[in-house]
């Protein structure tokens, strides 16, 4: 049952992780989802214990804490879009999608998050499969990196090289019952895409979109998917289709890296204000 028709005002469900940094996960959804307007509530899959330099402690939480949250809000609230992000074990997402077809037609946005910046594992590997037979038929779109499209597809990491090997990939993820795949163009190499960032949407029918935006020269980038994905959560609750959806929260995720903030030591974080013109700190 969905209760929007109650409300004067746009919410999403982020389903993900939390990350301790601030930088990703349920807190970087919470902070996208307020700044685009859109009331934002969340269910804890797992807690990390993480900063600029890499993720120390993964905790999952209970299947039970997890259905229990998605019941709470979905009953009361409802949700006019969910994004899911960190699901980390096959119990979790099984419990997810199941809750999610009770629940009904609300658009499902699935970041399929596997590994952090750092090199941790956010993702069991036996989970990987259990995301593809159970969430991506539930989804409205899939949004994977080019590392993440090739665990999913059992291609090497340097098999995806082009916009065109993106759009194939794309395709080729359609077939797991997706309803649209955005591959993300973040870890092409600098030179291949003549200094842009290109996302490559692919749905079933018409030709893949593209995305473009400059590629900024900074490494603290942690979070883009994360607010990428939450981003495009939020414009789909607010009615946006999903190309202008993706344009917007594309828009939104690149002034955030243009203002990103080097948090610690390591990889720093985006500043999810920029959109607003306010300097970090000031
Ligand atoms: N250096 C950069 N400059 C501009 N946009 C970027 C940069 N790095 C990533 N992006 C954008 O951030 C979003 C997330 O992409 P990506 O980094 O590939 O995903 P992930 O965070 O899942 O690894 C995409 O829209 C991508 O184009
Ligand atoms: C809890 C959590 N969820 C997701 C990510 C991925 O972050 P990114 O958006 O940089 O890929 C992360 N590092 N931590």
């Amino acid at each position: 049952m969905q209760q929007s028709q109650q409300r004067e005002y746009p919410l999403a469900l982020t389903i993900a992780g939390s990350d301790s940094g601030g930088g990703a996960g349920i807190q970087a959804d919470l902070k996208t989802m307020q700044e685009l307007g859109v009331f934002g509530t969340s269910a804890l899959t797992a807690v990390t214990a993480q900063n600029s330099m890499g993720v120390h402690g993964v905790y999952p939480l209970s299947v039970e804490t997890v259905a229990a949250q998605m019941d709470a809000v979905l009953s009361d609230m409802g949700a006019d879009s969910v994004k899911t992000g960190m699901l980390f074990a096959p119990d979790i997402i099984r419990v997810v999608s199941a809750k999610l077809g009770q629940y009904g037609r609300i658009p499902v946005i699935v970041d399929p998050v596997m590994i952090a910046k750092g090199g941790a594992p956010l993702l069991q590997e036996e989970a990987v499969e259990t995301m593809k037979v159970h969430l991506f038929p539930l989804s409205e779109v899939v949004t994977p990196n080019i590392p993440e499209a090739c665990a999913l597809l059992g291609l090497q990491e340097d098999d995806i090289r082009s916009e065109a090997d993106m759009a194939e990939a794309g395709r080729a993820l359609l077939r797991y019952g997706c309803g649209a795949v955005l591959i993300k163009g973040g870890h092409l190499p600098a030179g291949s895409a003549g200094g842009e960032c290109v996302d490559v949407l692919v749905t079933g029918g018409a030709e893949p979109s593209m995305f473009r935006t400059p590629r900024l020269p900074t490494r603290h980038t942690h979070g883009t998917g994360c607010t990428l994905s939450s981003a495009i959560a939020a414009m789909r609750a607010r009615g946006e289709n999903l190309p202008d959806a993706v344009r917007a929260a594309k828009h939104f995720v690149t002034a955030a890296i243009a203002a990103s903030v080097p948090t610690g030591q390591g990889i720093g974080s985006l500043w999810h204000a920029a959109h607003r013109e306010v300097p970090a700190g000031r």
